[in-house]
């Protein structure tokens, strides 16, 4: 994750107030942990002058509850809970966009093109980050290309045109034309002509002083109308990218800004600082050199993962942006009817894959514990992908279960197997795995299909239950004890139903719902108390439940939690149960 160590030295500060009870915070305790916080900010490069405000500003917040001792503390018994929102709060103003020429990121539009024109100083990793700005809509399904009018330095084109073939991304350049603007007047217009939705504008790099390469800057602007001009950073700079970005916002208005080289960096506190100190929206954050190396970027989200609470927003942000709503109820109601086919279990995959490696995801689970977020290349994406080559080379009788490829010592299926391994490049035993994933999710979905908590009038059941917990928490647990099915049911729904598509991922992948719930709890107090192992304590789960219940209800709409409730309740429990 970008600026581990800045998030590590935050972290650790915000657990002096967990140690002690609530209403043991004192004002030495807070002095302690906003001096911890100002010095990490202050390494990291953030100026010296928002740090003071910040601090000034969660001193007035939450100073007089804490000095005035536990007798006035009246209905806020929960001080280091109102302290760590002040944090979150302030950390959050001073990387959202602020002064008078604050502006909102631009919102890319469907079936229509928007033409992003992308600028920064040389070697900034604008054309790496627009490679992976490309592959970011790409794999979302909007319709995507881009234009080299970089001129200007010798193997821009050749990289930008390595990079769009490696990622199958449509290009246009030239190594003959020598004025960029025509080569981005003549690639956007073709793009538009041809229905693309997202055209990229590469430009070429420069230095500040450079006034011939600003001119031409802003000829292309003026050539190709950008609907978003995104202006390319480096985070090592520090705070002194404030200069740069200024620089060029005189030159052409600087709709949004990528932030790069976040991975591992010292200053990126400070980088982040600075380009919202300008006003400018932060759209991205480079974290590394691959082409998923790139992370959406709100304030918020960001702080909260940085502290170790995770980023449900983020999460849901991206499960919405691929979510297919249509299918999605088909399978919901095939799920009612306890089906689930091998062509269900790939459409989950889909989806799965689409939201980009598993790592990323996981690193959005409030509470999730760092030593379980596999790092570098994903594992389990890896394994996803090998299930769908798999499924791919199965016809349409086996996707269906027309023909049941789970039959044992059958000469026939065996016979099968061994198509499917060799067309997908895989071992037979690897294609039983497969099928032994799909058994145990179908196994759970069939099991779900009869609690009768899917489907239509599933939803209709799941709201009611919602509505009560949401009213009554202590009762509903009361009636789910005394009735051990139900336990089990919720146990179940818990365990193996929870990520959608995730237990084909099994052995060694994904972890189920259960255990990241063990984990959470165990993890060290960053997400569930109470839970040292196996499920959560009972008065964990009712605290859980009343987050459920509270948060709008998780459920609801098409029938058994999908992927996407799923992933809700579980920020929402994982929010809800959070430090304390
Ligand atoms: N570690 C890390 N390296 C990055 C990141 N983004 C880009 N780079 C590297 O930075 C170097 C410069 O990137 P380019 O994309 O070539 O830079 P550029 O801004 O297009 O350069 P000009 O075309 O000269 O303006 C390359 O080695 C990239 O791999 C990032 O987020 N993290």
């Amino acid at each position: 994750m970008a600026l581990a160590e800045l998030g590590g030295k935050l972290r650790s500060s915000l657990l002096k107030l967990q140690s002690s009870p609530s209403d043991a915070v004192t004002t030495e305790t807070l002095n302690a942990v906003l001096s911890d916080i100002s010095r990490a900010l202050i390494e990291s490069d953030v100026n010296v002058k928002l740090v003071m405000t910040m601090r000034t500003n969660i001193q007035k917040k939450v100073g007089d509850l804490v000095s005035d001792g536990p007798a006035s503390r009246g209905n806020n018994p929960n001080i280091a809970r109102l302290v760590q929102k002040a944090v979150v709060d302030e950390l959050t103003a001073i990387l959202s966009p602020s002064g008078p020429t604050a502006t909102k990121p631009y919102v890319m539009k469907r079936n229509k093109p928007n033409i992003i024109l992308f600028v920064g100083l040389q070697g900034a990793g604008k054309t790496t980050s627009i490679a992976k700005f490309a592959h970011y809509y790409q794999r979302k399904g909007w319709k995507t290309a881009m234009v080299c009018a970089d001129t200007f330095r010798a193997g821009a084109f050749d990289q930008l045109k390595q990079n769009a073939t490696k990622l199958r991304i449509p290009f246009y350049g030239s190594y003959t034309e020598a004025d960029p603007v025509v080569i981005a007047e003549e690639g956007v217009e073709r793009f538009v002509s041809d229905g693309y939705e997202v055209i990229i504008v590469d430009t070429s790099g420069r230095h500040r002083q450079e006034e011939a390469l600003f001119e031409e800057m802003r000829e292309i602007s003026d050539a190709v109308r950008p609907d978003d001009t995104v202006f390319v950073m480096d985070a090592t700079q520090g705070q002194a990218v404030y200069d740069q970005a200024l620089a060029f916002h005189g030159a052409v208005k600087v709709g949004s800004v990528i932030v790069t080289k976040l991975d591992g960096h010292a200053k990126g506190g400070g980088a982040l600082s600075a380009v919202a100190a300008t006003g400018s929206p932060i759209i991205f954050l480079g974290s590394g050199e691959r082409f998923e190396d790139l992370d959406p970027f709100n304030a918020k989200s960001f702080v909260s993962k940085l502290l170790g609470f995770g980023d449900m927003r983020g999460l849901m942000e991206e499960m919405k942006s691929i979510s297919d709503g249509k299918s999605q109820e088909e399978l919901m109601e095939n799920m009612s009817k306890g089906k689930f086919t091998l062509r269900d279990m790939y459409k989950q995959f889909q989806q799965v894959m689409k939201i980009g490696p598993l790592n990323k995801v996981m690193g959005m689970i409030p509470g999730m514990p760092e030593y379980l977020i596999p790092n570098g290349d994903d594992e389990s994406t890896n394994r996803l992908r090998k299930f769908m080559y798999m499924m791919d080379s199965m016809n349409d009788a086996e996707l269906d279960g027309k023909i049941d490829l789970h039959l044992k010592n059958d000469p026939n299926v065996e016979k099968r197997i061994r198509r499917i391994a060799a067309g997908s490049g895989t071992h037979p035993t690897e294609v039983k795995m497969l099928l032994q994933a799909h058994k145990q999710f179908e196994g759970v979905v069939s099991k779900m299909g009869k609690s009768g908590m899917m489907g239509k009038a599933g939803a209709a059941r799941q709201k009611q239950m919602m509505e009560q917990m949401r009213k009554n928490p202590n009762a509903m647990m009361k009636q789910l004890q005394s009735n051990p099915q139900a336990m089990k049911m919720m146990q179940q729904m818990m365990g193996s139903g929870g990520m959608g598509g995730f237990p084909g991922a099994g052995g060694g992948g994904m972890p189920d719902m259960a255990q990241m719930m063990a984990a959470m709890g165990g993890g060290g107090g960053m997400g569930m108390p109470g839970g040292g192992g196996g499920m959560p304590d009972m008065a964990t789960m009712q605290r859980m439940m009343a987050q459920m219940g509270g948060g709008g209800g998780g459920a609801g709409g098409g029938g058994m939690p999908d992927i996407n409730q799923m992933m809700q309740m579980m920020g929402q429990m994982g929010m809800g149960g959070g430090r304390r």
